[in-house]
């Protein structure tokens, strides 16, 4: 801190010599003499200070009158006293000095006078070493000494001191010394009246001098040690010019002090007035520049914003201040992304970036925004300073400018960079996941005759609608992008089976094929498709592309208006499978083709006829009959199974009604159902209602689910299994051995019967692992309680291992193959003929 920014409290005297108004001059003047004090402060009864009486006062009083010394001082005092408060700073008292040209005032407090704080203490206390150290006391502005005859009388002294206006003079002595009188002696003439003795005897010797070049520092030091107010300066020649006092020497303090001062403070008015102008050309700034400003305190209140933020946000500033920014909040922004601004404020201070946020009428805009935060010495964030400009044009015109880099001008699909992008992203994805990935060449067969004989802007309108054709048929994972011209691309993620790729391929050609109308006409056009899938036919997105190429090719050479795979292979099974999918529609829907044949299951024990399994079969009108193996792989990709097997349920139920009518067969009828079917929605209901309608127990019907599809755990299949339990349907677990059954797993399921997988019967009696492995298959089947049948069985060695290991019902060519139902009813009447059927 400055010396001049301290207050008076802190350099005052706390003493206070006083008296009170009714005081004579003589003791006043005692009672200062005393104390060696210049001054004295008059208080009344009531604590006031009324006045004070100074040495200067006592030199204009009329000593040789005896009454004055019992004069009250209150008559004589100089008033009213100058009082100044205790925070008064130290450069404000001194203007008041100079202002009232004094030297003393009483410094007041809370409690009071708290002491005295004169021009001299003020000056003392401003560090006047430095300066008063490299001057000379010659410098100092002195006027020449004025010498009195040893033989005067001191009241003659006073009377020149009065009249010169000083406040000492130097006494000539007889003995050519010097002494001094000065102002304080007469305190002496009030209290004592007029000595008898010449000044000579009474003045105060020898005179202390010093040489003119002395420094004032050392003659200021002389003065304190010496205890004396004055000094002689004497010339190089040893003759006395100059009396120099100890107010000469303040006096000189003063006037560096007073320049000092004066420098000081036109300094700090300058800065001021710097500080004023800045704070006017911010206020301009604030409230004229484009940007938005939003100030808010260290909690996040807002504090003060300007015109441009009301105008961007369509928020009046009476409408923000006192809430929190959260009030422009769009929800654009996640969590985190606020979580990372707060941390960025917290640790650097600063945050930039963009943010969408929401006007006041509701639409939204993307500012860039930087936030800086304020924080006072201790570090701790007193404010912190938004300030954002509206981007939301700008962002608009990136976005159309992307979009129009990406896209295709005439149809808005993606082009060939976005879709490349697209596909090396998809084919990142499914490298990871293992997933399958198919590419569609497509290509307009005789798009060029459109352009040629209608014009282009017939092609164009034409391309709009296959754009348009293709955007509706795209997969939910699918991209559709034109590559030029008539060049068209589909990428499809997440790929099944060839066979739904052929499907999509086959549908796209069918659907392209179709009449359209172009500019009032009608035109015929068709579409070529080459197909490449990831990772068969390469894992590259350029390969992938081109190969996709490729085959589009092939497909225009093999006559166009078709698909073709890369992979020839694949071609083949594609359109195989494609081609039975087809014919197995068409089998159902004409119900010419397919039939259900049965296999008797029989006692082991005397080959009797206990049940039978219903199996489907499907005679081709050209490729024969096919296995069931084959199609009902095809049929469970496609949607054909729910109702082939629907169809056969209903065709065994059938079957079963009239042998049961007839009691030929009693015992239960099987019919497999594949795991695709039992997760069809309403798969209990629809078998209820099938056993309902053809009017045969629900007890009389046996599903074979296999291993597999049993211990599918978490699918909703054990829930389908129960259900169908409790509607009284016999389950069991067909092909068991063949998977990874665990017997905890297989205690759980509500299954009642196991059917030993034909590969162990096929070879037991020769293959000791399969006669130990269906060994055990029978013996847990007994330890759990559950139905067995052997299926296969095709020797008397099997039928005789399996009866001698406890087996009890048997299938198999040894008995019976499946026979068409005629056949089949056939060995029922037969059997019934030798002996009551069960
Ligand atoms: N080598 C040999 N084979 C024998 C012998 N005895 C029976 N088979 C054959 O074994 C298969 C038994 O059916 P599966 O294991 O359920 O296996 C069935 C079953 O999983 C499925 N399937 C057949 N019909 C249907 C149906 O209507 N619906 C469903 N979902 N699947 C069916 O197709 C599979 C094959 O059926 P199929 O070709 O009819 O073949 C039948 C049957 O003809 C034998 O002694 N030796």
């Amino acid at each position: 801190m400055s010396p001049l920014q301290q207050t008076v409290e802190q350099i005052l005297s706390p003493d206070i010599l006083s008296c009170s108004p009714e005081t004579s001059v003589g003791e006043a003047a005692a009672i200062m003499s005393s104390r060696g004090c210049g001054s004295i402060v008059v208080i009344d009864e009531a604590g006031t200070a009324v006045g004070i009486w100074t040495e200067t006062d006592a030199l204009d009083i009329d000593y040789r009158d005896p009454a004055i010394r019992l004069m009250p001082v209150s008559q004589l005092m100089s008033h009213p006293v100058l009082t100044v408060p205790h925070t008064l700073s130290l450069h404000e008292a001194t203007a008041l000095f100079r202002e009232n040209a004094i030297r003393h005032a009483l410094v007041t407090g809370p409690k009071g006078y708290h002491g005295m704080i004169s021009l001299t203490d003020i000056v003392l206390n401003q560090g006047t070493e430095s300066f008063i150290g490299l001057r000379r006391v010659e410098t100092v502005d002195a006027p020449p000494v004025l010498i009195i005859d040893g033989s005067r009388s001191l009241p003659e002294a006073m009377q020149w001191m009065r009249e010169a206006g000083r406040d000492a003079l130097v006494v000539a002595l007889d003995d050519g010394e010097y002494g001094i009188v000065t102002q304080r002696d007469v305190l002496r003439l009030v209290t004592e009246g007029p000595p008898d003795q010449p000044l000579g005897g009474l003045c105060s010797q020898p005179l202390v001098a010093v040489g003119r070049h002395t420094s004032l520092l050392q003659a200021r030091r002389l003065l304190i040690a010496r205890k004396i107010r004055h000094l002689g300066v004497v010339n190089d020649e040893g003759v006395i010019e100059r009396l120099l006092g100890f107010s000469e020497i303040l006096r000189s303090i003063e006037q560096e002090f007073m320049m000092e001062l004066q420098q000081v403070l036109s300094e700090r008015d300058k800065a001021l007035l710097e500080t004023r102008q800045n704070l006017l050309l911010a206020d301009k700034v604030f409230e004229s520049t484009l940007d938005g400003i939003m100030i808010t305190d260290g909690d996040g209140i807002i504090q003060s914003v300007n015109p441009a933020f009301c105008r961007i946000t369509g928020y009046g500033s009476g409408e923000v201040i006192g809430k929190t920014p959260r009030l422009l909040n769009s929800g654009r922004q996640p969590g985190e992304f606020y979580e990372y601004f707060w941390r960025c404020l917290r640790q650097e201070g600063f945050w930039q970036g963009e943010m969408v946020n929401r006007r006041k009428n509701g639409l939204l805009y993307t500012e860039h925004l930087s936030v800086t935060a304020i924080r006072d010495p201790d570090g701790r964030c007193r404010h912190y300073v938004a300030v954002f400009s509206d981007i939301t044009q700008r962002k608009q015109a990136e976005e159309r400018l992307h979009f129009l880099a990406n896209h295709d001008a005439l149809t808005g699909l993606p082009n060939r960079t976005l879709f490349m992008e697209r596909l090396q992203s998809a084919i990142d994805r499914a490298s990871e996941s293992g997933e399958r990935l198919a590419l569609l060449f497509i290509d307009l067969d005789r798009f060029k005759l459109v352009n040629d004989t209608l014009g282009h802007l017939a092609g164009d309108e034409l391309l709009i609608m296959v754009a348009e054709l293709l955007r509706e048929r795209i997969p939910a994972h699918g991209t559709v992008a034109r590559l030029s011209g008539d060049e068209f691309i589909l990428l499809i993620e997440n790929v099944e089976s060839v066979r739904q790729v052929a499907g999509l391929a086959q549908s796209l050609t069918e659907t392209m094929s179709s009449e359209k109308q172009v500019s009032g006409q009608n035109v015929f056009v068709s579409a070529s498709i080459g197909i490449s899938l990831y990772p068969d036919d390469g894992t590259m997105a350029d390969i992938l592309l081109g190969n996709a190429d490729a085959a589009m090719y092939r497909a225009k050479e093999r006559g166009k208006n078709t698909f073709q795979f890369y992979t020839t292979d694949m071609n083949a099974s594609a359109l195989e499978r494609l081609r039975l999918e087809y014919a197995l529609h068409r089998a159902l829907a004409q119900n010419e083709e397919l039939e259900v044949w049965y296999q008797p299951k029989v006692a082991l024990a005397d080959g009797s006829i206990v049940g039978a399994e219903a199996l489907v079969r499907w005679t081709h009108p050209e490729l024969g009959p096919i296995a069931p193996d084959r199609f009902i792989a095809i049929a469970e990709e496609s949607s054909l199974i729910g109702m082939l097997g629907e169809w056969v349920l209903a065709t065994a139920c059938s079957a079963l009604r009239s042998w049961r009518e007839r009691g030929l067969l009693m015992g239960r009828m099987a019919v497999n159902i594949s795991g695709r079917q039992l997760k069809l929605g309403g798969i209990v209901e629809t078998i209820c209602r099938i056993l309902d309608d053809a009017g045969v127990p629900h007890g009389s019907l046996e599903l074979e689910v296999t291993e597999s599809v049993a211990m599918e755990e978490g699918s909703g299949m054990i829930d389908v299994l129960h259900r169908l339990k409790e509607q009284g349907i016999y389950l069991s677990i067909d092909d068991f051995g063949t998977g990874y059954s665990s017997l905890a797993y297989l205690k759980r399921l509500p299954v009642s019967g196991l059917k030993i997988d034909r590969s162990f019967i096929m070879d037991l009696h020769r293959d000791s692992d399969d006669a130990a492995i269906t060994a055990a298959i029978v013996s847990i089947a007994q330890s759990l309680g559950l139905d067995l049948v052997a299926e296969g069985v095709e020797r008397v060695e099997q039928r005789d291992f399996l009866l001698g290991k406890g087996c009890t019902m048997a299938q198999g060519y040894f008995f019976s193959p499946p026979l068409p139902r005629a056949e089949f009813e056939a060995l029922l009447v037969e059997q019934a003929g030798r002996r009551p059927c069960r």
